[in-house]
């Protein structure tokens, strides 16, 4: 498949080829059904991006990707995955919204570790003692809310159970629900365009995997839906499908899409691309980068490259450093956000694939620990399975109010 994207001869592409419709191949490539799995070691095998060099011109003309016809079987494959992409695209589309509101957020959370392992707890109407802090105090690290952030939850609710300021294990969970989004309140900070940044530049940063280029995509349509004028550029050059997939979801929602295809110079493509939207009158560019590890150095020093490559441009930019965290990674994710922090200087996160996860606990983790806003929550694979972060409606999917044998999500 990434034979598709090498160049036999190399074409020039304008940002305005990115309107081109996409041959069933690129949309196969696009949304391949069978991803690898994020990985979170420092021993990949995968040969780097090449290491960038001084940006282009921004008018200077890019190779374009000029795929090569795929062998019969591959042509078959992907002419199938390609009718599955597609039969999905029809889906989402026609689906009503069916995940907004509060209703949405517990929808898709209710299959969770965290929903199950707590709620199940409660459901079963507790007593109100030691035990029940300790069954607690496993369900919360078996979320991987972490060690610090549950030990403060269970000794600050031991504290006020020894002050018999709980009738029952009602009273507790409703004190331990305040708990929790107090925890999340300060961080439940929603990105908001700056429009007198023209364009407000948004770098998207992340480990391999994680869902950056989904979340770009449903970034593009909820900001088209705003009545956003907005460009995406796609720096993710190394990944073979990654730009396809980018274009993809530009012309799905009617974005221009700033591409110059596979092993570009990714701080090549973010200077074209914030130029051309600068001279178009874009108020919004969105531009991908390439997943790396937070142990590769030579790759995250590449994220500093790109961010001053930018602030050529425009000194401001990028105006927001949007880091898109895996959250079924674990506790994995703060040494990942520790790293990319440091490199890249994040100012906001997206919090994906919180649908059916085991593990959402780790969004706690991430409050505590650094205090970055969290921006948005990915709750599924759709366009409209994006959420502006709400503390509350978060805290209130994983643990309702009201708990009972009826409201105990996925018990049993
Ligand atoms: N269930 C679920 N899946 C998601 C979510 N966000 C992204 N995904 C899936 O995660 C997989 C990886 O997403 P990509 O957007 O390709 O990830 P990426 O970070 O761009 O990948 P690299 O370019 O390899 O770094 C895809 O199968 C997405 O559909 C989410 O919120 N929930």
């Amino acid at each position: 498949m990434v034979s598709w994207f090498r160049r036999d001869k190399p074409e020039p592409v304008k940002p305005e080829d990115s309107k081109r419709r996409l041959s069933i191949e690129e949309l196969a490539a696009a949304f391949p059904d069978n991803r690898p799995a994020p990985r979170d070691d420092a021993q990949t095998t995968e040969a780097p991006p090449p290491a960038p060099v001084e940006p282009a011109p921004a008018q200077t003309p890019a190779p374009a990707p000029a795929p090569s016809a795929p062998p019969v079987e591959d042509r078959a494959a992907a002419v199938a995955a390609a009718a599955a992409a597609s039969a999905a695209l029809r889906e989402s589309e026609a689906a009503p919204a069916a995940a907004s509101g509060k209703s949405g957020w517990r929808e898709r959370l209710r299959g969770g570790g965290f929903a199950r392992n707590l709620g199940g707890l409660f459901a079963r109407n507790p007593k109100l003692d030691d035990d029940l802090l300790d069954e607690i105090e496993t369900a919360l690290l078996t979320a991987d809310v972490g060690v610090a952030a549950t030990t403060e939850l269970v000794e600050a609710m031991r504290k006020r159970m020894k002050a018999r300021e709980f009738a029952d294990a009602a009273a507790l969970l409703t004190a331990l629900r305040g708990e929790l989004i107090a925890l999340l309140q300060p961080v439940a900070r929603p990105l908001v365009i700056d429009a007198g940044a023209r364009p407000f530049v948004i770098l998207t940063v992340g480990v391999n995997g994680v869902g950056k280029t989904t979340t770009i995509g449903k970034l593009a349509k909820r900001f088209k839906d705003e009545g956003h004028m907005l460009m995406l550029a796609a720096g993710d050059t190394f990944r073979a499908a990654a730009v396809a997939q980018l274009q993809a979801w530009g012309e799905r929602n009617d974005v221009a899409v700033v591409a110059q295809g596979q092993d570009a110079d990714a701080a090549s493509v973010a200077f074209d691309a914030l130029q051309s939207a600068k001279s178009r009158g874009a108020d919004v560019l969105i531009a991908d980068t390439a997943g790396r590890l937070h142990t590769q150095q030579g790759l995250m020093a590449e994220l500093g490259k790109i961010k001053r490559v930018l602030g050529k441009v425009d000194p401001a930019a990028p105006h927001e450093v949007l880091m898109v965290v895996d959250g079924t990674t674990g506790q994995n994710a703060i040494s990942q956000l520790r790293q990319f922090h440091a490199a890249a200087g994040v100012t906001g996160l997206v919090v994906t694939k919180l649908d059916g996860t085991a593990k959402g606990g780790v969004v706690f983790a991430l409050a505590r620990e650094f205090g970055i806003p969290i921006r948005y929550a990915g709750i599924g694979e759709q366009p409209e399975d994006l959420r502006v972060f709400d503390a509350e409606a978060f805290v209130d999917a994983l643990l309702p109010e009201a708990l009972g044998p009826a409201n105990a999500m996925g018990v049993g």
